[in-house]
């Protein structure tokens, strides 16, 4: 059985809002991270919230199999690390993970903690004299400190600038690998970094699940094709890529592509397509390329003249019916 599960259902209603449901079951395995992943205001911070014991809901939250949705945030043994860092700013950072900890049996060992997190030079200094990603460490390393059931974290690199995300991200995975973790994010790349598993989340539903792997390379409607950045193609529109895959044009259906796995080959590919767009990005280029009125993004190291007419392959182990 999952660790942490739950199977939860409330509406919101704001003044001069459209009311929002929230509906949604998610499983979480014991050391596992989960990732849910959608776009802005597709649900996943109410549904956080509502895991947490934030808000009024229909359904059951369960961790080990004991009902935990009749308890309130902090009888529910829930960690939290979000966006905005949250520390005290009169207080010490070793004072900060202390606090954290303060109903937990036992001090936690903050200079190991922060240790860990590649902080332990700063137990002395105070949260304002501090970077974003020094912050958003010692907020992880309070978290930690009551060493929770499970880690809810939102969106805690968003507010980080580019270097220092790149940074803490390539870390969160360590730091999260031996702990059970929701983690809800609209980044894909951050998506990809730290999970173990998951859930694309739109309009308040789960509209996939699986592995990394899965999400980004078989997904199972244009519209998670879309979000995690594959090329999407209506074959209708299509007759050359439809031929492509022994369809003549007909088919109701939209093929997914991710744009790393689409080649150029100057000439000799499986179809003829004009180049649109050329765009640099460090070392490589991303290129639009035009064919049957449809376009397909791709990456070329050696990005051709826009305008030119190239040859273009899908291998076909890439190329996902959805
Ligand atoms: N208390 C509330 N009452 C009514 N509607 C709300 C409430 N809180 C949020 N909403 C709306 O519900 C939707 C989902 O909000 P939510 O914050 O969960 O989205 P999100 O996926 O976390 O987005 P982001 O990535 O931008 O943080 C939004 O349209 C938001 O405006």
């Amino acid at each position: 059985m999952s660790l942490l599960q739950a199977d939860v259902a409330s509406t919101f209603t704001a003044d001069g809002a459209e009311a929002f449901t929230v509906d949604a079951s998610l499983e979480v395995d014991s050391g596992e991270t989960l990732v849910v992943l959608g776009p802005s205001g597709s649900g996943k911070t109410l549904l956080l919230e509502t895991i947490a014991g934030f808000h009024d809901h229909e359904g059951v939250v369960t961790r080990d199999g004991d009902p935990l949705h009749d308890r309130p945030p902090e009888q529910r043994g829930f960690g939290f690390v979000f966006q905005d860092y949250a520390l005290f700013p009169h207080m010490t950072v070793r004072e900060n993970v202390e606090y954290g900890a303060r109903y937990h049996e036992g001090t936690p060992d903050a200079a190991a903690l922060l240790t860990d997190l590649g902080v332990g030079d700063l137990l002395d200094r105070y949260p304002p004299t501090l970077s974003g990603g020094e912050r958003q460490r010692v907020a992880l390393a309070r978290s930690l400190a009551v060493e929770p059931d499970v880690m809810l974290l939102d969106e805690p690199l968003a507010a980080l600038d580019v270097p220092t995300r790149q940074s803490l991200r390539d870390d969160l995975a360590d730091i999260l690998a031996d702990v059970t973790a929701l983690y809800v994010t609209h980044n894909r790349t951050t998506a990809r970094a730290i999970a173990d598993r998951i859930a694309v989340m739109r309009d308040g539903r789960v509209v996939q699940r699986g592995s990394p792997e899965e999400i980004f390379e078989r997904p199972e409607s244009p519209t998670v094709a879309n979000f995690t950045g594959s090329n999407v193609v209506d074959l209708s529109a299509a007759p050359s890529l439809a031929a492509l895959l022994n369809g003549d044009g007909s088919l109701d259906s939209h093929v997914a592509v991710r744009p790393e796995a689409v080649r150029l080959n100057g000439g000799s590919g499986d179809l003829e397509a004009t180049v649109e767009r050329v765009v640099r990005e460090d070392a490589t280029s991303r290129v639009t390329l035009a064919f049957d009125g449809v376009t397909v993004e791709a990456f070329a190291d050696e990005p051709p003249d826009e305008g030119a007419t190239v040859g273009v392959s899908f291998p076909r182990d890439r190329l996902h019916v959805c």
